[in-house]
Parts: C-alpha cells; sequence; structure tokens
C-alpha cells in the first residue's frame, strides 16, 4: 500500500523530530535520497555523471534547502551544478554546503532570466525546489517566468522534483500554473496527496519516497494506493465447496433501446470478474443482444424484488425516459443490498445514500450530481479539485464515490480515501466505464459477510465499499494496460478490457499463492 499524506501531517511528523534539534539531519536525510535519486536515474539512461550539467531551482525555505544541499551532494560526484535562487533568501546552511561543494550561485532576476532559462534548458538535470509544503499558492515573478520558458523549452534534460512540483498543492493535488512537469518527483518521509490525485498527479511524473525517520510519527494515511500485495489480498477466492450462487449473483439493470452495447459491456465485465452469475433486467430487445453476446447471463423479467442477488448494478446505458428502468434502479438501491450506480441511474438518486452504494461518476457527471445537490461546480472545478470534489460528493450523498479518470479517485463517506493510477490513456473509450460497472458489481456481489481481508490491509468498517471499488478500478485499469500491451502498446476497445481482466487476475492472485506457499513451504508438505 502506497500512502499519502497532507502537508500538515508530514510536518507534525517531524515536529519531534525538529524539537530534539534533528532538523539538520532530516533535511541532509532528504538531500541525500534526492541526490541519489538523481544519480540512479542518470545511470539507468546510461548517461555519464562526471562533468554534466545540473541547475538547481532553489526557493527560500526548507524545500530550497533540501535541492541546495543536493546539489552539493553532486558536486561531489563530479556534475557542474549552478544554483538559481529565486527569492531574495537563500537556506544558509544549505548555500554554504553548496558553495563549499564548488557550485557555482546566480540570482534570478528579470534582466538574467534569458540567460538563466536558456541555462536550465541546456542543462542535463533540472532539480526543482523553489516550493514545497509551506508554500501558499503558485510560482509568481521571474520563478514564473522562467519555469514557463523552461516548461515550452524545445528540448531539456531530466527534471526532478524536491519533495513535489513547485505549484501543486501537497494537500489537495491542486495546481497553480506554471508549473514545470517532473519526470522524477523525490519525496520526503510519506508520498504527499497532492502526487497522487490529478492534476497534480500531471506534472509528478515517477514518484519516490525517501525515508528521513519520521515514519513511526505519521498517523493514519489520508490517501491510499492499493499495490500487487493489497490487490492480491482482498481478491475473493471460491471456496472449495463454491456454487455459483454461494459466489454470488449480481443483477444488472442497465442498457435501453439506444444504448444496448452498455448492457452487454457491463455484463462481460461481470462475467470477467468472477461472479457465480449474472441476472440481466431489462426491455425484450437489449435482453436479446445480452443473450446473443453473452450466453452465460441469465435474463429475467419482473421487479428487483421477484430477482434473488447479491447486488445489483443499475444505470449503465439508460436515460431518462428509461422509466421502467428506472423504477428498476431505485428499487435496486432501496434494497439495502450493495450496488454500483452509474451514468443514466446517478440522475435519480434519492438525497441521501449509504456507503455499500458505489457511485461512479466522471467529472462531468459529479458536477451535475452538484448541482442536483444544490452546489454550483462545473465540470472544470471538479477537474481542477478532484480529491476535494470526491470527498465532498462522498460526504454530501453518504455513499462510495469513484471518480473515473487518468487517475481514479473513491472516497468512502467517513474520509477513508484511494487512489488507483493503473491503466492507460487507451481506456479512454466508449464502453470503457460500463466494464468498470461490470467489474465492481461483481466484486460486490462477491464481498460477503467476511471483512477478514479488508483488515488484513488495514481497512476497517464500511471503508470496505471504498477498497472494493478501487480494487475494481485496479484490476480494470491493468486489464485495459495488459490488452493494449498484447498490442504492442496499440488501442484497445472495450470488450478488450473485460477479454483480458481474467489474466490480470490470475497473475494479480498468483502473487499472493506465491506468498503462501513461501509462508508454508517450510512447515507444510506442498498437496
Ligand atoms: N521541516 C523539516 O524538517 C523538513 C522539511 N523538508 C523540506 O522542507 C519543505 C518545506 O519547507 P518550508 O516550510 O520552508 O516551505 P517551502 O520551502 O515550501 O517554502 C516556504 C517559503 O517560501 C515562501 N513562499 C511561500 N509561498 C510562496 C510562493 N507562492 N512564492 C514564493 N515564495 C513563497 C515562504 O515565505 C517561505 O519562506 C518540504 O517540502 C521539504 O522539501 C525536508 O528537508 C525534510 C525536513
Ligand atoms: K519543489
Amino acid at each position: 500500500m502506497i500512502s499519502a499524506y497532507t502537508g500538515t501531517q508530514v510536518r507534525a511528523a517531524e515536529e519531534p523530530l525538529l524539537a530534539a534539534g534533528q532538523g539538520d539531519v532530516l533535511m541532509r536525510r532528504a538531500a541525500h535520497g534526492l541526490a541519489g535519486a538523481v544519480v540512479n536515474e542518470l545511470k539507468s539512461r546510461g548517461s555519464r555523471l562526471n562533468g554534466s550539467r545540473v541547475v538547481v531551482l532553489a526557493g527560500k525555505g526548507n524545500n530550497g534547502g533540501d535541492g541546495l544541499f543536493a546539489g552539493a551532494f553532486l558536486a561531489g560526484r563530479g556534475m557542474r551544478t549552478t544554483a538559481v535562487l529565486t527569492g531574495d533568501a537563500a537556506h544558509p546552511a544549505g548555500l554554504a554546503a553548496f558553495e563549499r561543494a564548488g557550485g557555482r550561485v546566480q540570482r534570478l532576476s528579470e534582466e538574467a532570466l534569458p540567460g538563466l532559462s536558456d541555462e536550465a534548458a541546456r542543462a542535463d538535470v533540472v532539480i526543482d525546489a523553489v516550493l514545497g509544503t509551506g508554500a501558499k499558492g503558485g510560482l509568481r515573478g521571474s520563478a514564473a517566468d522562467l519555469v514557463e520558458a523552461l516548461a515550452g523549452a524545445h528540448r531539456r534534460g531530466l527534471v526532478v522534483a524536491c519533495d513535489l512540483p513547485s505549484g501543486v498543492d501537497a494537500d489537495t493535488g491542486e495546481a497553480t500554473e506554471p508549473v514545470l512537469p517532473a519526470d522524477l518527483t523525490v519525496t520526503f518521509g510519506g508520498a504527499k496527496n497532492g502526487l497522487l490525485a490529478d492534476p497534480g498527479a500531471d506534472f509528478a511524473g515517477r514518484v519516490v519516497v525517501v525515508p528521513i525517520g519520521i515514519e513511526e510519527h505519521l498517523p493514519e494515511p489520508s490517501l491510499r494506493r492499493l499495490e500487487d500485495a493489497d490487490l492480491a489480498r482482498l481478491l475473493p477466492h471460491p471456496a472449495r465447496r463454491a456454487q455459483k450462487y454461494s459466489r454470488g449473483v449480481l443483477g444488472v439493470v442497465a442498457g435501453s433501446e439506444d444504448y444496448p452495447g452498455a448492457a452487454v459491456l457491463a455484463c462481460r465485465g461481470a462475467l470477467a470478474a468472477g461472479v457465480g452469475m449474472v441476472r440481466y433486467l431489462g426491455p425484450p430487445s437489449v435482453a436479446d443482444l445480452v443473450r446473443r453476446s453473452c450466453p452465460e447471463v441469465v435474463c429475467s423479467t419482473g421487479t428487483v424484488s421477484e430477482n434473488r442477488v447479491q447486488a445489483w448494478l443499475v444505470g449503465s446505458g439508460m436515460g431518462p425516459h428509461d422509466h421502467e428502468q428506472l423504477t428498476r434502479a431505485r428499487d435496486a438501491i432501496a434494497s439495502d443490498l450493495p450496488v454500483v450506480a452509474d451514468a443514466g441511474a446517478l440522475p435519480a438518486l434519492p438525497a441521501m445514500l449509504a456507503p455499500h452504494v458505489v457511485l461512479t461518476p466522471h467529472a462531468g457527471e459529479l458536477a451535475s450530481l452538484f448541482h442536483r445537490l444544490g452546489h454550483g461546480e462545473d465540470r472544470e472545478a471538479v477537474e481542477a479539485g478532484t480529491l476535494a470534489a470526491v470527498r465532498q460528493a462522498a460526504v454530501r450523498t453518504g455513499a462510495t464515490v469513484l471518480l473515473k479518470g487518468a487517475t481514479t479517485l473513491v472516497a468512502a463517506p467517513w474520509g477513508t480515501t484511494f487512489s488507483q493510477a493503473d491503466g492507460t490513456p487507451w481506456l479512454a473509450t466508449a464502453g470503457s466505464g460500463d466494464v468498470l460497472a461490470g467489474v465492481i458489481g461483481a466484486l460486490l456481489a462477491q464481498a460477503g459477510p467476511d471483512v477478514g481481508r479488508f483488515s488484513e490491509v488495514g481497512i476497517k468498517g464500511d471503508s470496505r465499499w471504498a477498497a472494493i471499488a478501487a480494487l475494481g478500478a485496479a484490476l480494470h485499469g491493468r486489464a485495459g494496460r495488459a490488452a493494449s500491451e498484447a498490442a504492442s502498446g496499440g488501442p484497445i476497445a472495450a470488450g478488450g478490457i473485460a477479454d483480458a481482466l481474467p489474466e490480470t487476475w490470475g497473475k494479480v492472485s498468483m502473487l499472493s499463492n506465491y506468498e503462501a506457499w513461501k509462508r508454508n513451504s517450510h512447515s507444510q508438505p506442498l498437496r
């Protein structure tokens, strides 16, 4: 699990060490980690260190101090280092160390701007150490001009953000442009929320966390990302004596005469994600298409209460005039069973929901939901602050809310939030969301009463619905990536995501089987 924190949480964790006079030690550890990451990255690219040029953009706070100390380490490795001081001051000890190591110091001003931005654009490495967790707002004045010029330059070297790209809000991921897009962000003590939420994540590149000794003082994470081992633990496994009903039955209320394919794709997503049975309820013409496309699906007629299932999927491919389907969607939501409510069901939701109802809007649908709740956020506002938006939606509706995007965020109404970025931009294709709803529906149907596997990864109570949705997003993203990789990185259609999902699932669970085998192999005979 990757854990992320707000700037305030990280600063509070630093407090006991600062009080014990360890401030310098923390900064040197951070700087050493930053310099080491630069060296590793250059080596992995086959670039030589000796004589290559590094420009450190150093602000006046501790973030600049980290950058200057890192520059000193790099100068010690034979790199030609220049510090561009963006403020009216610089971290005194960092600056002294930098100068002692032979670094060259330049002060940024309007006059010096053209020459320094040229130099930065020609450098092999640029370290962005202007603003860190203590910043208010974005870059200003000449620093903003320099970053704007650099971001627009034809060619630039490796860009490494110190702690976080300057201008990205550590707590929310909001970005005040200009922000220099990093290839690599080296962050200290723990990841920051802003690196795992869009638009901040757009600027962060690959994120490396450097431990600096504050970790034991960190509280519960503010944001989590499921990794391989967590996914493996959370995947349901059929019991030896399982039968299709005990494996979980998903009822699907989706599709319409205008969008019949959505029902098919939702069913394909569900079938690929381990459910025991899928029951489809919908218009006869759609049911015919579902039967022909997925003969495994049982098409039923009648009402929601007449169909016995363990979870419902409602809304994919439904419009505002599909009255019979909308009635079924409302009944499913009122049934007390877990529900994934997608697309056309979102405008028909009751005002207050429960955490076992998982809403799956994209940014535009979330903006519409806010409008109905009497709040004015438009799509742009949601996209500019995805983390705040998804959390607010969960609090206001009482539901678990999954906000789809390059980074998919899932928030439980009580605050537990996940960020998954497992996919590829090829996933932005029609029908992809229907498959995702099917996958999450299947996982909800298999959830059962067992909460043990959730507590194993530190997820308590009703937060498990958010973990299930995050698991679904991770599987969907990875399946999409696998489908694209099978096409040598080419495009995918939504059906291909469902087709790739069983193997993705198998690979993830192999990991847990291997761990179990390793644990057991010394003490038990293998069967
Ligand atoms: N506190 C600690 O012990 C440690 C802090 N570390 C580093 O310290 C950073 C936080 O340091 P600071 O609290 O000094 O904060 P920053 O370095 O983020 O910047 C704050 C400084 O910039 C000024 N400033 C704020 N907003 C600005 C803006 N929009 N434009 C221009 N100037 C602005 C402030 O007046 C202040 O002087 C972390 O991101 C991390 O890099 C690390 O060295 C690890 C240890
Ligand atoms: K920075």
